[in-house]
């Protein structure tokens, strides 16, 4: 803990009365700002943002500065800003320090909306002494070139990365999830805040599993906030309408983000998604505003999906508008009716926080000792649907592999029968290329007249354009499942290695799963297996019934490729590149590139391996001749 974190306060004012004004002043200053050149910031205007800044600073946060923490690694990065594991040098104390270059700011118009930020994260530090779920602000400075926001360190990843990963939840999970964000809500709006942007990727979770509410660059004061209390003067209270309001941003500024992000789409789409209709169509902005957001959780938890999509903006807006809600086959049905009545056009026809408490969903959540309930362990889960039941992942406890000694174990191999896979189908008999003939023993003109063999078949494979540099090892038709939705690919087990899933419908490929030394391959039935990554969990249904064959066929390319897999993830994790290589998605050209790389990353490893073998095999003539 920071050592002269100043004690809450709990009457009246902290700050000079004039704070307000000059906040406005400063938001003033950057709009002007903002009409010159969007792309450099004059000195003189750079050094009045400055002045401005230094005046908002709250009285009493302690005083600090850049040198007096070691940043450490990138926690994640905002539109405007990058997130930083810090030290503080003095305590060795963790924090996650937020920094944001002020031209950049400027050049945005985004100066007032970041002392905003500034003023309701203290505020809710400060004034309302803060909240476990809440992300608190221990203190602001700045130099000059940058603005440094200090917070509590929230380091277990967010809800989105989460529901990445896993893809859905069960009931209780996501009950946990919505239970927590309705205590952080019932704390900001007895504090008269709304958050405005609650979305999955805004739910910090903390090591011990609890949630930690983030991003407050939407929020906004509303109703009867007593701004003394908040270190601002009176005078403001009769703006807290909002528009010039330290703790505001105007429908107007909403709307020219949103209208600027139409041009960054992915950031756009992301929060569009979660927007509710009153934000969309100049209705009644409040609290109910965040059960929207509630609502769109709970909806995504439990399908893997967010309860409203479309093409574009224009079609999603519309299907926002008129809440346009339809649940998937398997969505539970008592949670379709308690989902539906949140999710509601009209904020005042919508659910309130109080009635969802009492909601029977939420019967035997302990509200008075939530803030030490023990958290669920997070579990890859499956629902059931299209006439399958639902899987809970066994791997917890369970070493990487898929050998001998796992198989008995997953396969259920030799008492029961009636569990053993099924005996080869077409599909397999199709793939010639089982691990077991890999395997085999043989002379090199057998292995090179098997190689040349390989290459005919895979030639006449249609599905070669996709990987025209790595052999075929095994393909078919696999339904790859995210939550309730599921969607049908075409599997290419190739040499390199590589497993990627081709859209048969589009012609591409939609991406690769990534081969990590720590993958597992989880087998359920002979329908149905899961792969397990650092990043997703990824849920395969096989129509064929072959899924044993598909599990022993990536372990033994994974035990075959062992190294270069190993070099390739530590490479990544030292450059601090894998969050590129095992997050996103690829481009046809770079998997190309990679393939290629790989290749030449073999075949030199091999060369080296020969090298040294002739290099063995001389010494030992010589001793010989000797
Ligand atoms: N207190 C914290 N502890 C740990 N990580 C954090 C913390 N606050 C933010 N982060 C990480 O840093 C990332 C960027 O956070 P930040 O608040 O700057 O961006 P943002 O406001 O969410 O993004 P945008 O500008 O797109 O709205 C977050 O996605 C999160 O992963």
């Amino acid at each position: 803990m920071m050592k002269d974190k100043p004690p809450p306060s709990t009457s009246g004012s902290t700050r000079s009365s004039h704070d307000g004004s000059q906040t406005d002043q400063l938001c003033e200053t950057t709009m002007k700002l903002s009409l010159q050149s969007t792309t450099t910031v004059s000195k003189h205007n750079l050094m009045k943002a400055q002045e401005l800044i230094t005046q908002t600073i709250q009285e009493g946060c302690p005083k600090r500065s850049p040198s007096d923490f070691t940043f450490l690694t990138s926690l994640g990065e905002g539109a405007y800003s990058q997130v930083f594991r810090c030290k503080e040098n003095e305590t060795d104390a963790a924090f996650a320090i937020k920094v944001l270059q002020k031209d950049h700011l400027l050049r945005h118009d985004k100066m007032d909306a970041i002392i905003r930020e500034k003023n309701i994260l203290l505020y809710l530090t400060q004034t309302c002494e803060g909240h476990p779920f809440i992300t608190q602000l221990y203190t602001f400075f700045h130099d000059s070139a940058r603005i440094y926001f200090v917070m509590n360190l929230v380091e277990a990843g967010d809800l989105s990365e989460s529901l990445c990963h896993f893809g859905s939840f069960d009931s209780a999970t996501t009950k946990f999830f919505a239970s927590e964000i309705l205590v952080g809500l019932q704390f900001l709006h007895e504090h008269n805040i709304i958050h405005r942007d609650l979305k999955p990727e805004n739910v910090l979770i903390q090591q011990n599993g609890h949630i930690s509410l983030a991003d407050f660059g939407c929020a906004q004061a509303f109703g009867e906030l007593v701004l003394s209390q908040a270190g601002f003067s009176d005078d403001d209270q009769a703006s807290s309408k909002l528009s010039d309001s330290p703790f505001s941003t105007s429908r107007d500024d909403y709307y020219r983000e949103q209208e600027e992000g139409s041009e960054r789409r992915t950031t756009f789409v992301g929060t569009a998604l979660y927007v509710s209709p009153e934000m969309l169509s100049d209705g009644d902005v409040g609290p109910q505003t965040d059960i929207w957001g509630l609502g769109c959780i709970m909806y995504q938890c439990l399908s893997g999906q967010p309860p409203f999509r479309a093409v574009n903006q224009y079609h999603l807006m519309k299907k926002i508008k008129n809440a346009e809600l339809m649940f998937p086959e398997g969505f539970p049905k008592d949670l379709q009716e308690l989902v539906a009545s949140i999710l509601v056009v009209d904020p005042n026809n919508r659910i309130t926080r109080e009635k969802l408490k009492d909601h029977q969903f939420f019967h035997d959540v302990d509200w008075v000792n939530i803030l030490t309930a023990t958290p669920p362990v997070l579990h890859a889960y499956c629902p059931a649907t299209f006439g399958d039941q639902e899987y809970y992942s066994t791997v917890d406890g369970i070493e990487p592999g898929f050998d001998d000694r796992v198989a008995p174990r997953n396969l259920n191999f030799g008492n029961d029968s009636t569990s053993q896979p099924s005996t080869p189908s077409n599909a397999e008999a199709k793939n010639p290329f089982v691990p077991e003939k890999s395997e085999k023993q043989s002379s090199k003109s057998d292995a090179r007249a098997e190689l040349a063999e390989k290459w005919k078949i895979h030639n006449q494979n249609e599905w070669r354009v996709y990987t025209p540099q790595n052999l075929i090892l095994k393909y078919g038709y696999l339904n790859k499942k995210r939550g309730l939705f599921a969607r049908r690919r075409m599997f290419l087990l190739t040499e390199g290695p590589h497993l990627l899933y081709i859209d048969e419908g589009i012609k591409t490929i939609k991406g690769e799963i990534p081969w990590t030394p720590c993958m597992q391959v989880e087998y359920k039935n002979p329908g149905t297996f899961f792969i397990h990554t650092p990043n997703r969990v990824y849920y395969l249904f096989d129509p064929e019934k072959t899924a044993a064959e598909w599990c022993k066929a990536i372990e033994a390319v994974r035990k075959q490729y062992a190294t270069v897999i190993e070099d390739i993830f530590t490479e990544a994790m030292r450059d601090g590149t894998f969050g590129d290589i095992y997050g996103k998605k690829k481009t046809r050209k770079e998997m190309v590139r990679e393939q290629k790389a790989l290749v030449r990353k073999q075949e030199q490893k091999e060369k080296e391996a020969l090298k040294a073998e002739k290099k063995a095999a001389k010494k030992k003539a010589k001793q010989t001749e000797k």
